[in-house]
């Protein structure tokens, strides 16, 4: 049996990225795909590395029919996508990757993102997308919120040690490196090749990111306390990937075994050998995460390195992988290719 979806903003970056995923899928056909200015498109017109593919061509939201979709992915932006949202069937399943489902909180909503929510509804019955975490509520759910790019990696490092108690909650430092391709597709001045090549900035300084407002909720919720990590994303000249560096406070070698143990039944998660880093390089154009462990020659500090592509397992490999999940399918369906080396 075949799953018929839908992709709402099907000429961005990760729209783009969710079909190349799903056009190998054995149980996932695309009966949809949406733009905005790009409508009357082809697919093959706004993507010439898709034009092998037999798709449908891009439509307004509005023309399309959903009673025969299963399952519709979101891929537009933040605001958008909550308006969108609200005038799907309550009946079908969909995978939001704006960050407007995210945060369970209507006030943490508006202070990380500036205006309020207007479908606080909906927000209730959505299930926070970071599959490793929420593998059942995904399952059950109708509506998945996926994660931010940057949250997510710096999750991947941090959630089991914050669980198992095994570094200083109040001293952790999370310094990460992004590409530019988490910026999505449209024209921004500090983008222009002459602006971003041979060099690299620090942006969204003094803890202003959005994404600590998942860090803050997720991280708080799982120590049962407050917790604020010190978080500061950098804009290197890569298209994909992201690497987090986190400085912790806590023994080196448990803190290893803790992730070890913590990811070892886990198909996208590899823990390196005690002393390796996680490289951009081992995971761009697959949904695998990469984490490595290193004490720092300061007593009592460690060193965790975690890497992986934001547009696969930050965004669209994720949506996918949650997507396998709430259509009762085998969770790695689609998602095993290598990563893409050198
Ligand atoms: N890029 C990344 O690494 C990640 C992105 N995300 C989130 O995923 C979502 C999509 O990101 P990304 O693919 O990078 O974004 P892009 O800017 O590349 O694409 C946005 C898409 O939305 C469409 N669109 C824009 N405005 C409207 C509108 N008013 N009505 C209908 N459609 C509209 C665009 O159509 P058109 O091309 O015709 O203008 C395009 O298809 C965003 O919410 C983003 O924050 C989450 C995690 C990582
Ligand atoms: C390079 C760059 O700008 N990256 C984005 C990450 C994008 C992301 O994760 O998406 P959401 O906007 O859906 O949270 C940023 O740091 O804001």
């Amino acid at each position: 049996m075949t799953h018929k979806i839908a992709i709402l903003g099907a000429s961005g970056y990760t729209g783009a990225e969710l079909v190349r995923l799903i056009s190998t899928h054995p149980s996932i056909t695309i009966a949809a795909l949406s733009a905005d200015r790009k409508a009357g498109m082809e697919m093959a017109e706004v993507f010439p590395h898709l034009r092998h593919l037999d798709l449908p061509t891009l439509v307004t939201i509005d023309e399309i029919d959903f009673t025969e979709i299963d399952l519709c992915f979101c891929a537009l932006p933040h605001k958008t996508s909550q308006e969108v949202i609200a005038k799907l069937p309550m009946t079908m399943k969909i995978v939001d990757l704006s960050a407007d489902f995210r945060l369970r909180d209507a006030d943490a909503y508006k202070k990380w993102y500036g205006n309020d929510h207007s479908e606080l509804e909906i927000q209730k019955e959505a299930v926070y997308g970071l599959t490793e975490f929420y593998r059942e509520d995904i399952a059950n759910a109708r509506l998945v919120a996926g994660t931010g790019c940057n949250a997510a990696t710096g999750q991947f490092a941090l959630r089991p040690l914050i669980e198992a108690g095994v570094i200083d909650l109040d001293d952790i430092i999370l310094d990460l490196k992004v590409g530019v391709s988490g910026a999505g597709r449209s024209l921004k001045e500090n983008l222009l090749h002459a602006e971003l090549s041979e060099g690299a900035n620090a942006y969204a300084i003094g803890g202003t990111h959005r994404h600590l407002g998942e860090f803050d909720q997720e991280f708080s919720a799982i120590a049962g306390r407050p917790v604020k990590v010190q978080f500061t994303p950098h804009l290197v000249p890569m298209n994909r990937g992201i690497l987090a560096t986190c400085y912790v406070k806590g023994n080196a070698a448990e803190i290893h075994a803790t992730l070890a143990e913590a990811y070892s039944g886990e198909p996208f998660i590899e823990v390196l050998p005690f002393g390796q880093a996680g490289s951009t390089h081992d995971t761009r154009g697959s949904n695998f995460v990469h984490i490595g462990v290193t004490d720092d020659r300061i007593e009592g500090r460690a060193i965790v390195i975690a890497s992986l592509d934001n547009l696969t397992k930050g965004s669209s490999g994720q949506a996918l992988q949650n997507a396998n999940l709430m259509l009762g399918l085998d969770e790695t369906e689609g998602l095993m290719m290598a990563p893409l080396f050198p």
